[in-house]
């Protein structure tokens, strides 16, 4: 009897074994037919393919193993994988990705195709809107928002800068003449959110103060979410991707990520239409949000609701993060750099003109010498590391190489600002690499750290005019110095921006404190 039950039990445990085989069998042969199939019908997708050196694959997976590990991780491989290339198809699961890095290559691609269908998959998170939109959803967002970048707009914003970095000069005067070593990264972040949130949303300083710090946070994280999904490839359908997240609780995030914009968006869309009721005269708007609910009354751009809190979400998620690590990266730099430092100094005083306060006519015209630190800043440690694009048609390189239609491309943006041909001593910080003279001499057209083409940051006034503001307050009241001597190529972390693992310590010195001395 036992000898029966132990025969049938093997007999079973071989016929699973070999059910498993059987399985295995077929997917392969299944992939492999797939493979047969699409590399015969996109014959020529995959043969221009091939004029690109590859990552070594695995079968199936691709790169996915490599590309699986950290959103960070990932990305510090794909910068280590383009030490050696200039062009690269990685492979995520079944989908191959182009990156360039190269300025010339990158500037190319960025300005002649402005497809980004990718960024589609950050719709969850953050709505249809100018970044997440398909391309005709993105010419209407253009359009719609482009208004709000205007010179005019512009200065108002500024008038909101201008408070807000005397309220940062505030946060430091507890720690100036202490020694205290101050990581200034929270208080870049808290400043800038609490800006974004008076801007675009029109929150009041009060809730603003209130509400920034966890907003802030919040939106942060919002990125790493999107990033995530980019790299698994089977939560790339919404259904799954919503499921998951309803099942891993992230969907109370996103619900959290919309509460300030659509109350906000309620509350200002019913204050308009009364106004309107009243009068037909509507005064001109200082902020994004309204600027948009009054230019959301012509006929060819007609958004519902949800569509604005899409456009709002999205200004706010592209000018937040970029703004306080641009903030608190520049500072660091001055720290750093005594003598650029003192420039600064100089030039705010000269610039002055005996003034005591710094008003919008300095900020949007003047401090020309802080403007090139805040460039070299940014091409050194761009807040946005890369971006995609899809191909709709044949881009034919400067050397003839073809990238094929239907290709996924990542230009790199961090590493073509660091490119030899461009600049002299590329990965010194020298903001003379913005000098009048050299600009000139560089070939037109090549720098990316804003983009290039039709889809041009529309926020680089913004934050241009942003840091400009908050570096001349801080400098015109403190010295600066760190407790470190450089920012290694090891100390950076890379994630969507370029950040510092060891966070950036600044030690505050009041500048009249040092003038009596
Ligand atoms: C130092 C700070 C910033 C950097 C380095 C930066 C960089 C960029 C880059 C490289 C792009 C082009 C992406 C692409 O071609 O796919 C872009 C697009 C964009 N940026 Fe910025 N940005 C910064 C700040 C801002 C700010 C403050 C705002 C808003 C207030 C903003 C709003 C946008 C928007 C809306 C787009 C999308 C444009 C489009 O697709 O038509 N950016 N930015």
């Amino acid at each position: 009897m036992n000898f029966h039950s132990t025969n049938q039990r093997d007999r079973e445990t071989s016929t699973s074994k070999m059910n498993l085989v059987i399985f295995a069998c077929v997917t392969i042969i299944i992939t492999l037919l797939l493979r047969i199939y699409f590399k015969t019908k996109y014959k020529r997708f995959y043969k221009l393919i091939e004029q690109f050196p590859s990552h070594p694959t695995s079968p199936l997976i691709g790169n996915l193993k490599a590309s699986y590990a950290t959103v960070k991780d990932f990305r510090r491989n794909v910068m280590d994988l383009m030490k050696s290339h200039d062009r690269l198809i990685f492979w995520i699961g079944p989908i191959p990705i182009l990156l360039l890095k190269r300025a010339d290559d990158v500037s190319f691609i960025l300005s002649q195709c402005d497809n980004r269908e990718m960024h589609e998959l950050g719709k969850q998170w953050a709505g249809v809107g100018v970044l997440t939109g398909s391309y005709e959803e993105w010419k209407k967002s253009r359009k719609l928002i482009l208004p709000a970048f205007s010179a005019k707009m512009l200065s108002k914003y500024v008038e909101t800068f201008i408070t807000k970095s005397s309220n940062l000069v505030d946060r430091f005067k507890p720690m100036a003449d202490t020694g205290e070593v101050v990581n200034i990264s929270d208080h870049a972040l808290t400043i800038n959110i609490e800006t974004m949130l008076e801007n675009v949303l029109d929150v009041s300083p009060e809730e603003a103060g209130k509400a920034g710090e966890e907003f802030g946070h919040l939106t942060a994280k919002v990125f790493e979410f999107i990033i995530d999904r980019m790299l698994k490839p089977w939560l790339y359908p919404h259904c799954f991707y919503n499921l998951y997240l309803k099942l891993t609780g992230k969907m109370k995030l996103v619900e959290a990520f919309h509460y300030l914009p659509t109350k906000m968006l309620k509350e200002r869309t019913a204050e308009f239409k009364a106004r309107k009721e009243q009068s037909d005269f509507v005064d001109s708007p200082k902020t994004i949000i309204n600027l948009i609910i009054s230019e959301n009354q012509r006929e060819d751009t007609r958004f519902n609701e949800e569509r604005l809190k899409g456009e709002l979400l999205q200004m706010i998620a592209a000018g937040f993060e970029t703004s306080s690590l641009s903030l608190s990266t520049i500072l660091l730099m001055l720290a750093l750099h005594q003598d650029a430092q003192e420039k600064v100094y100089e030039e705010i005083l000269r610039d002055l003109q005996g003034e005591t306060k710094i008003t919008a006519h300095h900020v949007m015209n003047k401090f020309k010498y802080l403007e090139q630190c805040f460039r070299e800043t940014v091409r050194m440690y761009s807040p946005i590391v890369l971006t995609l694009r899809q191909t709709y048609k044949e881009h034919v390189l400067r050397d003839n190489t073809i990238i094929p239609s239907g290709l996924c491309v990542v230009p790199l943006i961090h590493l073509a600002q660091r490119d030899g041909d461009l600049y002299e001593n590329p990965d010194k910080w020298d903001p003379d690499h913005y000098s009048d003279e050299a600009i000139l001499k560089r070939p037109k057209g090549k720098e990316t750290a804003f983009g290039n083409g039709v889809r041009y940051c529309l926020g680089s006034k913004y934050v241009t005019f942003s840091i400009k503001s908050q570096v001349a307050h801080v400098i015109l009241n403190y010295r600066l110095t760190s407790n470190i001597k450089e920012l290694k190529p090891e100390d950076l972390r890379m994630d969507f921006s370029i950040r510092s693992a060891i966070g950036y310590p600044i030690i505050f010195h009041s500048r009249q404190k040092t003038a009596q001395m």
